[in-house]
């Protein structure tokens, strides 16, 4: 079996939607993949209306299909420190053309403001490992790892692009949408993180290659790109207009600033991803001014490097779950 689904940036590619297909008859929801977590959540109809704000909810007395999970309920914290609560429902799920009959849905009773305020985004689907699900008393599978077993292959890949609907596809490789060769990398889900060994990045072309080894994860779920300070530091000095600017929380430069260099990293076995300058000036500060904030930041509250939607967008990505590694190719 295989799927394949679009998805589509929001503005700013600040995260990327796809539609989802819940219950019987199908209920229709806009929902974001975020390899960087592992619940399958929804906007629901057990939420209080002061939470919601115009996102479509999922309805579970009206799925035929529906079956409560008495006893069980969930509650994540992401890293932005948002959150989200609820109860429990198995049902059948569809993204793509792909089927998982028997999908825990976790039905939202609570979301924090800033899922409110994001009033596209009607739930996230976790396509992280199922260890870190956060469903008591027993943990739940991801909607991948439920969909698995009747694969042509344990893996799915991510298309992302910059400004532009890409695609996300289930149990196989589309040998079309990338260039190159597929550099494959070792990945250690013991965190339940796609957590992986970068050897180390070029800032520009004329730049030389810095072997320095960056622990981090592949994050569909995160906007930026959020790196070792000294990464950051070695990149920033090469534009002129760059500085720290605590104010605005992170680096900022001239949104068109022409010294702007490309960022290069390495995927292994000598190859490198190379992420355009262009989209490293993430977006403008405040509509007048012509400084943009950086699409890069300091990875230094978080504890480990997060290859957000920034890096992600310049590659194909293989999260080939059978065989526990990340497979990189450029596009
Ligand atoms: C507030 O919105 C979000 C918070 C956290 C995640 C997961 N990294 C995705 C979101 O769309």
């Amino acid at each position: 079996d295989r799927g394949s689904v679009q998805n589509s940036p929001k503005s700013y590619d600040v995260e990327y939607l796809m539609p989802v297909s819940l219950g019987t008859p199908a209920q229709q929801l806009n929902l974001d993949l975020d390899t960087g977590s592992s619940d399958f959540w929804v906007f629901s109809t057990l939420l209080k209306e002061s939470m919601i704000n115009g996102q479509t909810l999922y309805d579970p007395n009206a799925s035929t299909t529906a079956d409560k999970m008495e006893g069980y309920s969930w509650k994540i914290t992401y890293g932005d420190q948002s959150y989200s609560s609820g109860d429990v429902y198995v049902d059948t799920v569809t993204i793509g053309d792909l089927t998982v009959s028997t999908q825990a849905v976790e039905a939202a009773r609570e979301v924090s403001e800033e899922f409110t305020a994001d009033s596209d985004n009607d739930g996230l689907v976790g396509l992280g490992f199922g260890i870190i699900n956060t469903v008591m008393p027993y943990k739940q599978k991801t909607f991948f790892e439920k969909a698995m077993p009747g694969l042509d292959s344990p893996v799915f890949t991510a298309d992302l692009k910059s400004g532009a609907p890409g695609r996300y596809n289930f149990g196989y490789i589309d040998d079309g949408a990338y260039t190159g060769n597929i550099t494959y990398v070792p990945v250690n889900s013991s965190d339940g993180f796609w957590s992986w060994v970068s050897p180390g990045f070029q800032v520009g072309t004329t730049g030389s290659f810095n072997n320095t080894r960056i622990h981090g994860i592949a994050d569909t779920g995160t906007t930026l790109l959020l790196l070792p300070e000294g990464v950051c530091e070695a990149f920033y000095g090469r534009i002129a207009s760059a500085k720290y600017d605590a104010s605005q929380g992170g680096y900022t430069f001239e949104c068109n600033d022409s010294t702007t260099p490309d960022f290069y990293f390495g995927t292994g076995n000598g190859q490198m991803i190379r992420i355009p300058g262009s989209y490293l000036a993430y977006s403008k500060i405040d509509t007048s001014s012509l400084r943009c904030f950086g699409g890069m930041q300091s990875d230094s509250g978080v504890g480990f490097t997060i290859w957000g939607d920034i890096a992600l967008k310049a590659a194909f990505i293989v999260f080939d779950q059978g065989s526990e590694r990340l497979g990189w190719a450029e596009k």
